[in-house]
Order: C-alpha cells, then structure tokens, then sequence
C-alpha cells in the first residue's frame, strides 16, 4: 500500500498530489494524520462528492454537518476517500448555464511571453529607485487560467500591472502576444484588468449595471436586441440571471465578484487579468469564482491572477503557477508538475503538506535564502518550460508568428470605442437612475442648496432657487434684467468653486483637500473687498483682488443690484438714509456698478483655468502611476 507521501511523487502514473491540510485517517490502519495528501484527480471528486462535470457545475445548497475526520482506503496506489464533503457548502445554489458559453463567441487564444522583464520606480525627489522586477521571464500559454503567486510585497501586482499594460513607465525587457511584439494600445482594447476592490455602482441592479456597461462599451453600433442577448447569456453563464433585478449592494461578496467579471465580459476580452479575485471571500465562493473563470478558458482566452496563498482545492483549479519571490521567478510550470519540480530541486514537499503553501515559504526564506537561489537557478528566473504540462506542446515564438496571422491594428489610442457625447450620455442616465435612488440623499442635497447656498452646490435648478428665495427676500428691484444678472453670477461663482474643487481634488489626497480647500478661500474672501474695502488693502496686496474669484462675484451681485443707473433709493422709514444715493455706496466699497461684463469674463475665464489645471494635473498623476 503507498503511503500518502508516495502517492505526492508516484511518478509512475504521474498523478500529483496535494495536501489538503485537516485530520485524515487511514482507515484500515488507524493512524491519523495532522494534515493529508491525496491525488489532485481526486481533489474535486472529494470537493463535492463527485467530480465535477465539463458542461454545467451546480454547487449544491445542502448545508452539511460538521466534517468527522475522514477515512482514506488505499487500493491500487490511488485514495478513495469516504468521507463527507470537507466544508459548508454555498448557501444559495449557483448555476453556471454552460450553454450560455458557447454563446459567447469563442477567441483566438493569445500567448503571452516576457523576457528580461524589470520594472523600476521612482521612489520620489532625491530619493533614487527601485528595482521591483529583476528581468524576470514567463511564458502564459493561451486558453489556461494561471496563477501568479508569492509571498506579500514579492511584485505580483507589479507583474499583473506590467503585463497588462497599465503600468509602462520603468518597464524595460520585451513582452509578446503569439510571438509578436505587444501593440499596446490593441491590446488593451482586447484584454480587461479586474482589481481587487469591486468598482460596481452599489444603487444599480445587476441588470442596469450591465446595460451601462454594454453601452459605455458597445455604444449604438451593436443593435439593442443584440445587447440584450449577451447581456443574457453573460447572467446565465456567471449565474447571475436570477438576480438581474438585485441591487448590486445588496449582493454577496462572490456574486459581486461575477458581477465584475460577467460586466468585463459584455466586450469578449481575449485576455484577463485579475488581482486578487478570492480575496475577501468565503472558500465556496472562490471555488465558484475559479471554476468559473477555468470555464472561461476553455473559449481560448487566457486569465492570469494574482492570488496570494491558494488553499489545496483552489490550487488545483489552475493550470499553470508561476511563482515570485522578491521580484525573481522561483516557478514556472502546471500545479500537477510543482512537487515532482520541488523533489527535483531537493527541497521535497514535506508530507501532509500543501505544497502551494510549501512553495511559499521557501520563497519567503523561511527554509533559508540559498534555497530561493536554487529554486531561481533551477527556473532560470522562468525561462525554463521543463516544467510545463506539456512541455512539447508549448510553441515558441517564431512557431507561434506562423500560426498565427498579424493582429489588427488600432489606429486610436483611445480605450474606448464609444463616442465622448455617447458616454457623456450613459454616465448622465447612470447619475440620473442613482440620484432616483438615493432619495435621502437627493433630499438633502437639495435642502443644503436652498439653504446654504450656491456656493455649497453646483446645480443650476438648486442655483435659480437661491437666487429666486435671496432676490425677492433681501427686496431687491423687481426687475428681470437685474434678476438674471443676479442669476448668472451666482451660477458662474458656483462653477468657479465647483472647478476650483476639482483642481484642488486633482492635485490632494483626501486629508489635505478638504484642509487646504477652506483655507486657500480664506484670502479669496479677504482680497474679495468683503470686510476689507479693496481700497483699504495695502498696495503690496492689491494683487490679490485680482485673483479672487470672490471679489468678481461680488463685484458682479453688486453690479446686478446697483449698477445699470439705478435710481435714488427710498427712504420712506428714517430721517436720515445714508446710503440712499446707489453712487454713495459703489464709492464707499470702492466699486463702480458697471463691470458686470468684465466680471463675467473674469469668472469665465477663470473656470477654464482652474477645469485646465485639474485636467493637467490628473493627466500627470496618471501617467506618473503608469
Ligand atoms: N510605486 C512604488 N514605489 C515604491 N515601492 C513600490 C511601488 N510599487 C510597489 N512597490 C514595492 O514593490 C514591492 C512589490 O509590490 P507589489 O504590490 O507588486 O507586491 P505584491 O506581491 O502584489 O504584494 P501583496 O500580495 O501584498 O499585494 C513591494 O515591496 C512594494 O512596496
């Protein structure tokens, strides 16, 4: 009878084997140990009591009773293990519709080579780089789900972000697709990057999610009937279809993570990269997300992940692992190949080991760094496709170019394939659907404006309503001319905020915005002549005055109130009015009453300036992140 260990290396009928990391026992011998080891073939037959099925996978609802230890007989050099199944399984039942697949239109797969890949940052002024990625190399054949794996801080997302393309800046060495090299702006039309936290809007349904997204990325070139057959068959494939009408906050951790994956689908990438797409769910659900994701490749795309430290199960979805240690390859190669590898190196996975977390630890140094050299040396800092599933069928770069024709090429650099008006149109109806939704919040926003003012908030129907309650409140002439001057200058201050927001925005984190924003006003209000009459500002301020937004907006109120000759005011009430003459007070605040123009100009012009800067700034902060 093979002891368990012998099943991990029994490179007779070359089944791998993996540490499942409970109590088993052998069940005709007794003795139990502290972790387990069984044949990967046999992993998923243990999982859900039955091995699952290439066309449709249901995950049963049934819960389960607390797993007893249980009992593996050996016969024949295989485990056939009776036990119950291991964990609580899914609370609700999820079924992937594996017809709805096939009418996905299936892709050419895509391979994807780097050589000699670094990446370096920029650790800022006077401070010099770094070396995240050490020309490191990797091959990720098409229509296989990989995993990138390593200990924190070992350059997983880095990698992701090189390969994707979302970081260029500091990336040195070569990156090909079937052999050529990346186009980037194609590529990026033809793979999608999924991060780790959802970007889903929580007030959609599921349904209007993906009509959003199908039009942000389909736009009116693919017909309604067609959109809504993908949209379809997306929900079937990912299980979603019965939630179509579920407020996406209302989803579980898993369901949104398909909800991700089913949005970036509605486009059909050929490649996707996902950072960390277990992290933060339960083990049913990142079987759910996995198997999911394998299905998805058997359409000629190519998912790489990053995934930090799989258990067992998960493990032996993937197909293929590649392994980093502090910016080096350590593994390259299927999951099935990473202990015969491991034993070959002679650094053998202990028994009852996973070895996924075995791998990890020598690549944290745990066992010593010598041992991260070797696994290095041994990979060629992944060169090596010894250890492929099938070395011999993986096809190298020049065999590849044969195969397959060059890609098109796109002329724009642009991600989207949508007009600008088009996407102006959707996110409108997006903010429309979630301001509908959101009525508490609506409600306020609404109250703060009437109440607060126009400098608080920048809607233009909120804007008429303050002007309207302070116009006919503070008696101001009932004359229109006057009343839409008064409008247009409250609205052209609320834009001048509004951009100066955005800019301080681009420029700040959070913290030092919402610090710096109130106090850079502060000497807007001072130069604006509101307690300080600009002619009593000492001449090395005047400047000031002519970089205050606020000094223009009240120049322009008081234009709109006193200016266009109004007449002597009335004084029906006292004795004595001492501003009685319009021309008396426009002296007194040294303002004249006739420079509403200027003024609009003024404020015009400094929107322009401050939406300019914002636009700078974010553009430079995007490409310093990439
Ligand atoms: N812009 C940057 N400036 C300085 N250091 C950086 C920068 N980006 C990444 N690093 C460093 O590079 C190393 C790799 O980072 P990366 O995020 O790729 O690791 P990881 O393997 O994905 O880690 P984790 O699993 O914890 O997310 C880390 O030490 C990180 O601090």
């Amino acid at each position: 009878m093979p002891t368990a260990r012998e099943q991990f290396f029994n490179a007779g009928d070359g089944v791998a084997g993996i540490g499942l990391g409970i109590e088993i026992g052998e069940a005709d011998s007794g003795r139990v140990y502290n972790a387990t080891t069984v044949p990967m073939t046999s992993a998923s037959s243990w999982r859900n009591g039955q091995t699952s099925t290439a066309t449709s996978t249901t995950f049963s609802s049934a819960p389960t009773s607390a797993p007893s230890p249980p009992q593996v007989a050996y016969s024949n050099g295989a485990a056939a293990i009776k036990q119950p199944p291991l964990e609580s399984v899914a609370e609700e039942e999820v079924h992937f519709d594996s017809d709805a697949l096939n009418n996905l239109p299936a892709r050419e797969p895509v391979d994807i080579e780097f050589k000699e890949l670094s990446l370096t940052v920029n650790l800022g002024f006077n401070r010099g780089s770094k070396e995240i990625l050490h020309n490191v190399c990797g091959k990720f054949p098409g229509s296989q789900l990989i995993a990138i794996m390593g200990p924190s801080g070992a350059g997983k997302s880095t990698l992701l972000d090189a390969l994707s393309g979302f970081k260029t800046t500091g990336v040195d060495g070569s990156i090909l697709l079937n052999g050529r090299r990346r186009d980037l702006p194609s590529f990026r039309r033809m793979s999608c990057y999924i991060t780790q936290d959802d970007r889903l809007q929580p007030l959609l349904t599921v349904n209007e999610n993906m009509h959003i997204a199908a039009d942000l990325k389909l736009g009116h070139t693919v017909s309604y009937e067609e959109k809504e057959s993908r949209i379809e068959d997306i929900l079937l494939l990912l299980g979603l279809y019965d939630h179509d009408q579920t407020l996406t906050l209302r989803l579980s951790g898993g369901q949104k993570k398909r909800l991700s994956i089913a949005m970036e689908l509605i486009n059909n990438p050929t490649v996707m990269f996902l950072d960390e797409p277990t992290t933060g769910l339960d083990s049913s659900s990142c079987t759910k997300v996995l198997e999911l994701l394998k299905k998805l490749t058997t359409q000629g795309r190519t998912i790489i992940c990053t995934i930090h430290q799989p258990t067992a199960k998960l493990f032996q979805i993937f197909d293929q692992v590649y392994v980093l240690s502090a910016g080096n390859c350590v593994y390259q190669g299927g999951t099935e190949k990473l202990v015969p590898f491991l034993h070959a190196v002679d650094l053998p996975c202990p028994m009852y080991h996973n070895p996924a977390d075995y791998i990890i630890e020598l690549a944290c140094g745990e066992y010593g760094y010598d041992k991260i050299d070797t696994l290095k040396s041994a990979t060629e800092n992944g060169s090596c496709l010894t250890w492929f599933n099938n070395p011999s069928a993986v096809l190298r770069s020049e065999a590849l170019m044969r195969k397959y024709p060059i890609p098109k090429r796109t002329k724009s650099d642009s991600l989207e394939d949508t007009s600008y008006a088009n996407q102006c149109s959707v996110l409108l109806r997006r903010g429309y659907i979630k301001a509908r939704r959101d009525t508490t919040m609506t409600h306020l926003r609404i109250g703060v404006n009437i109440a607060v003012g126009p400098a608080v908030r920048r809607h233009i129907i909120s804007c008429f309503l303050f002007t309207s309650i302070v116009y006919l409140w503070s008696y101001q002439p009932m004359e229109w001319v006057r009343f839409w001057m008064f409008f247009a200058i409250s609205l052209l201050t609320v834009f001048v905020g509004h951009s100066f927001g955005l800019m301080i925005g681009a420029w700040f984190d959070v913290v030092n915005g919402t610090f710096l924003a109130p106090v850079l006003t502060i000497p807007m209000m001072m130069f604006a002549g509101f307690g300080v009459t600009l002619r009593d500002l000492p001449s090395y301020l005047r400047w000031g005055s002519h970089i205050s937004y606020l000094r223009y907006g009240l120049e322009g109120f008081i234009s709109a109130i006193y200016g266009l000759d109004r007449g002597v005011l009335a004084c029906n009430e006292a004795p004595y009015c001492h501003y009685r003459y319009p021309k008396k007070f426009l002296e007194e605040i040294t303002m004249s009453g006739d420079q509403f123009w200027n003024d609009v100009i003024a404020l015009s012009a400094m929107i322009l300036i401050f939406r300019f800067f914002s636009y700078i700034v974010l553009k430079a902060k995007i490409k310093s992140i990439r």
